[in-house]
């Protein structure tokens, strides 16, 4: 019997040698839809051989965010981490020096962010190959992933890399596609959108929906989606949507010339692990992107504590949310907030529970 990968295989054949024309949108449809179904199926056996993701892989989770480091063996990942971190993660010139992860973690501006070192990972990693899939399983439930190069190596494996976390289901530095798909009892499929769809084809869109047995929806579309954007809604369950910064390792080794090249590259910063350069730019960026909010607490009549900030997560940033993070009786007790800062107009504005705070507000509960 034909395994999941050969069918895979059978089916980016056909893909691969099918024109896409206005005859062919239909049946191209199709065979995206069966390919991520299939793809689904290999990350999650339901029969035995399970991938068993992050089994013996995962660690305890601490912190409010977590940041996984991902890249080819030897790159300089556990280089990486024990400069960051303090915590000593063997490093060495052979390949699969790290077996599993090692956890470790940084103070950045009052936040306890987790650090998750992970072995190496090949090409072919996501379909099996070597233990990339419980690696990258480990990944998909980060925060935020450092994919980690050797400036050394050619540039190509930045785009075999993003390959692998791709058909894991993982989607780099992009947001959700805006495609609201609704449910009807009849009256087929209807598509209407806000934007002129430059990717889109009625007929692949109806074969997608057709395969996933999807026959009646109304379906919204707010960007120039593509069809895979489509299937990635369909499939939103199994899709995680993180931010990726470009780690490019072992500056020392090069000229300044190619240093100059490697700072066109968008989301990436160039760093050397061994000698610390740069590591600090590459902190500010992991900052900018976790979008991360410390609020400092004002107790009435005395001065902010500037020294212990109360750190949200991105989109958990309420005054509610806020008042959870410190004790789950405070909401019970809650009167009204005060509050200093970028979130409100006047300084300082009274609110209630539902307001959404900005990083570096100052808050003062008051109790019934
Ligand atoms: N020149 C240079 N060498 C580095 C740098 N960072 C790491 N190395 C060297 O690269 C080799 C591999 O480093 P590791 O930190 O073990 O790499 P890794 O990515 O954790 O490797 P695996 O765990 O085997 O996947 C070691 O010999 C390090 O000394 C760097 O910034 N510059
Ligand atoms: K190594
Ligand atoms: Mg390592």
């Amino acid at each position: 019997m034909a395994t999941t990968v050969d069918k895979i295989k059978h089916i980016e054949d056909e893909m691969a040698k099918t024109q896409k024309n206005k005859a062919t949108s239909f049946h191209l449809g199709q065979l995206k839809a069966k390919l991520a179904k299939l793809k689904k199926e290999l990350l999650n056996p339901t029969v035995n051989g399970g991938s068993g993701a992050g089994v013996g892989f995962d660690v305890a989770r601490t912190g409010v965010a977590s940041v996984g480091f991902i890249g080819f063996p030897s790159v300089g990942k556990s280089t990486l981490m024990s400069r960051i971190t303090g915590q000593h993660s063997e490093a060495a010139a052979y390949e699969f020096t790290t077996l599993t992860t090692v956890p470790g973690q940084v103070l950045y501006n009052g936040a306890k962010i987790q650090m998750l070192d992970l072995p190496g990972i090949i090409q072919g990693a996501k379909d099996g190959k070597g233990r990339g899939r419980q690696v990258i399983a480990v990944a998909k439930t980060c925060n935020l992933i450092f994919i980690v190069l050797d400036v050394n190596k050619p540039l190509t494996d930045k785009r075999v890399i993003e390959t692998e976390l791709e058909g894991f289901g993982i989607r780099i530095n992009k947001e959700p596609p805006n495609i609201k798909i609704t449910k009807k009892d009849k009256g087929g499929i209807s598509i209407t959108s806000t934007v002129n769809l430059s990717h889109i084809d009625n007929d692949e869109v109806k074969a997608v929906m057709n395969e996933y047995r999807m026959a009646n929806c109304d379906i919204a579309i707010r960007c120039d989606a593509t069809i895979d954007d489509l299937i990635d809604v369909i499939e939103a369950k199994s899709r995680s949507y993180i931010p990726v910064i470009y780690a490019l390792n072992k500056i020392d080794a090069i000229s300044i010339e190619e240093l100059d090249l490697l700072y066109r590259i968008p989301n990436a910063c160039p760093i050397s692990s061994e000698h610390g350069w740069n590591v600090d730019e590459l902190m500010e960026q992991m900052w900018d992107k976790l979008r991360l909010k410390r609020i400092y607490t004002k107790p009435k009549g005395k001065l902010p504590d500037y020294s212990a900030p109360v750190v949200l997560k991105d989109g958990r940033e309420t005054v509610e949310d806020f008042c959870n993070a410190i004790h789950k009786t405070i909401v019970e007790q809650f009167r009204i907030a005060i509050v200093y800062g970028k979130s409100v107009r006047h300084q300082p504005q009274r609110v209630g529970l539902t307001h959404v705070l900005e990083d570096e507000d100052i808050i003062t509960i008051v109790k019934k």
